[in-house]
């Protein structure tokens, strides 16, 4: 059977990177991929990409520091699919880095506002369709920033954003554990996506450089030859998604070629 066969997903976040990549991984595994990001545009190019017969997606406008928002995309599941049984929370704000020193306190709570209450706001509009199923997956995005010194500087508000993230897993991990409701996460290191190209286009340009030189450095810490994809990442949170991962919960899976092993 298929990995997904008859199960319903929601996936915040959906634009370009990673939620493009787990929504389409959702369909292709056999399941209903329930879209939300604050562009429907974006929305509605994914599922026509996607799901051209429009059968086994829908999706609205959903913006996840919004609890009214967050709690019509469960709503649109339950409508269409009849109900919840994972949650992929792909939504970030991941593009401010800055020092301490000049910190601008306001957008560092901005990102724990998006990253962290945003994600832990969703979870909570999908609860009762979770717990309507008997149980369910709830599928964290951090990061590889958030359990260990990063390739990356400057950003300790997205860190400490995602770090929290992982904490609160532990605990909601019990929490919902009696009712069969599974909370794991995801860490990417460098995913190569959409974002993530762009930065290395950025960067190679702007140091008159190859962009394989600058891809170069990205990889040299890795284990593997090159780095993880979104699609990766995507396979990796559907799995967890699944009643494949049955018995894990509370549990963070690195997807980063092994740039932490050496
Ligand atoms: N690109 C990378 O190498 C890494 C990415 N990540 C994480 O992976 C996930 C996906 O990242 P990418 O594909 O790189 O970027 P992305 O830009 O495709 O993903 C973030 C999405 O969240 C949306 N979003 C932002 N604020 C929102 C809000 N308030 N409500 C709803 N949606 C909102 C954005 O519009 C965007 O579509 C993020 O959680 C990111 O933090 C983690 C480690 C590395
Ligand atoms: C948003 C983002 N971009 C790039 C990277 C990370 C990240 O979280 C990370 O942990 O390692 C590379």
């Amino acid at each position: 059977m298929p990995l997904l066969a008859g199960r319903t997903v929601v996936v915040s976040g959906v634009g370009a990177g990673l939620g493009h990549r787990v929504a389409a991984a959702v369909v292709r595994d056999g399941g209903n991929a329930v879209l939300g990001a604050r562009t429907e545009a974006n929305l509605a190019r994914c599922a026509a990409d996607i799901d051209p017969d429009g059968t086994r997606t829908a999706y609205r406008a959903a913006d996840i520091t919004d609890e009214g928002q967050c709690e019509a995309l469960a709503a649109l599941a339950r409508e269409r699919f009849g109900g919840i049984d994972a949650v992929v929370h792909v939504a970030a704000f991941d593009t401010y880095f800055g020092g301490l020193a000049d910190a601008d306190f306001t957008t560092w709570q901005a990102v724990l506002d998006v990253n962290l209450l945003g994600t832990l706001r969703m979870t909570r509009a999908c609860l009762p369709a979770l717990r309507a199923r008997g149980g369910g997956s709830v599928v964290f995005i951090g990061t590889q920033s958030a359990v260990a010194a990063p390739s990356q500087v400057r950003q300790a508000a997205y860190a400490a954003s995602k770090g929290a993230l992982t904490s609160a897993m532990y605990a909601l991990a019990r929490e919902l554990g009696p009712d069969r409701i599974r909370v794991n996460t995801v860490l990417p290191g460098w995913m190569w996506g959409p974002p993530v190209q762009a930065y290395v286009r950025f960067t190679a340009r702007s140091e008159g450089v190859a962009e394989d030189v600058v891809l170069g450095r990205l990889t040299e810490r890795m284990a593997l030859p090159e780095p993880a994809t979104d699609g990766d990442v995507a396979d990796a949170a559907v799995f967890l998604a699944s009643d494949r991962a049955r018995a894990i919960t509370g549990q963070s899976l690195l997807v980063n070629a092994g740039e932490l092993m050496r």
